[in-house]
């Protein structure tokens, strides 16, 4: 059966990691990009989750079910694949979220490979096939997919409420946003930001320029 594609707001949710690891350490770094509730269970740490120490709650001991009480999902890293499958298993009978990064199997969900600039967000998976080829194919969109499209969705955040709001005809809208859909823009936007918005403000009718003031809304970044 397929996967299901999610993005999850994890504002206000507890979440579980077991295991302070290489593996656990690349899990949370993730998640401490969330609003996410995060505590952490494991004997021993590596340096870059010691480090992160003050953002979790961290308990330094082994798991005990207990500290599934709440939890809405989990992450399960420690080293030992009996333990992996024993916590998953307690997790499923709770219908807690759980991912087992031994055992996909047991998991109900996997993690995706990512490439995040602003509100852009590439995810990339194998299936579980080969995440050495996600790891390549994200290295991939990494290069080419780069700040500017971050800039971009920061000037459509201001842009395409006023379109929404101030043309009626939908056909029309659609037309414009179409064109702003064009990656020859973006990529413009990111070489010479000034000629970037120049073309934008070109598909953009009078009636909408007016009510906006696009020239300051773009971070400046050393080149
Ligand atoms: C994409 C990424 C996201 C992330 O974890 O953040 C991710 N794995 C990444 C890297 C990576 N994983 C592994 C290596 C070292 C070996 C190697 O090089 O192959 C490296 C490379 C490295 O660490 O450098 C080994 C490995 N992975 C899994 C197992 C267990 C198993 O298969 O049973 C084993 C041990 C098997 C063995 O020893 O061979 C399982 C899973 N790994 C997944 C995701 C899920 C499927 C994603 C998909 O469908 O592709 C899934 C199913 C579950 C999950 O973890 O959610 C992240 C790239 C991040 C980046 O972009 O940097
Ligand atoms: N899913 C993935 O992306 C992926 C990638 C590489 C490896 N793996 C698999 O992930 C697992 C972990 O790999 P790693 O490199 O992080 O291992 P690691 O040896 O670096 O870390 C294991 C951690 O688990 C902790 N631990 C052990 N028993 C525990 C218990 N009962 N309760 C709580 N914590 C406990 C240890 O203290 C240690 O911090 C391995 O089984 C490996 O095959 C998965």
């Amino acid at each position: 059966m397929e996967q299901y594609p999610i993005n999850l707001d994890l504002k206000n949710k507890k979440v579980l990691i077991v295991g302070g690891g290489k593996v656990a350490s690349r899990k949370l770094k993730r998640l401490l990009t969330t609003a996410a509730e995060i505590k952490l269970v494991s004997p021993c740490l590596t340096d870059s989750i010691a480090a992160q120490k003050d953002k979790i709650d961290y308990y330094q001991r082994k798991f005990v079910i207990k500290d599934l009480t709440d939890c809405f999902l989990v992450i399960v890293a420690t080293n030992k694949p009996e333990v992996n499958k024993r916590i998953g298993q307690l997790a499923l009978e709770r219908n807690i979220l759980a991912n087992i990064v031994d055992n996909p199997e047991l998991s109900t969900f996997t993690l995706p490979g990512l490439v995040k600039r602003g509100d852009l967000l590439l995810t990339v998976a194998t299936g579980g096939n080969l995440p050495a080829l996600s790891k390549q194919i994200v290295q991939k969109l990494a290069s080419e997919f780069g700040n500017e499209y971050e800039d971009f969705l920061v000037l459509m955040s201001e842009i395409r409420p006023v379109v929404l709001n101030k043309i009626e005809d939908e056909q029309k809208r659609r037309t414009i946003f179409r064109k702003l859909a064009d990656d020859k823009i973006i990529n413009l936007l990111g070489k010479q930001k000034e000629k970037g918005l120049a073309e934008i403000k070109k598909i953009l009718p009078q009636s909408i320029l007016k009510e906006l003031n696009l020239s300051n809304k773009i971070k400046e970044r050393k080149q």
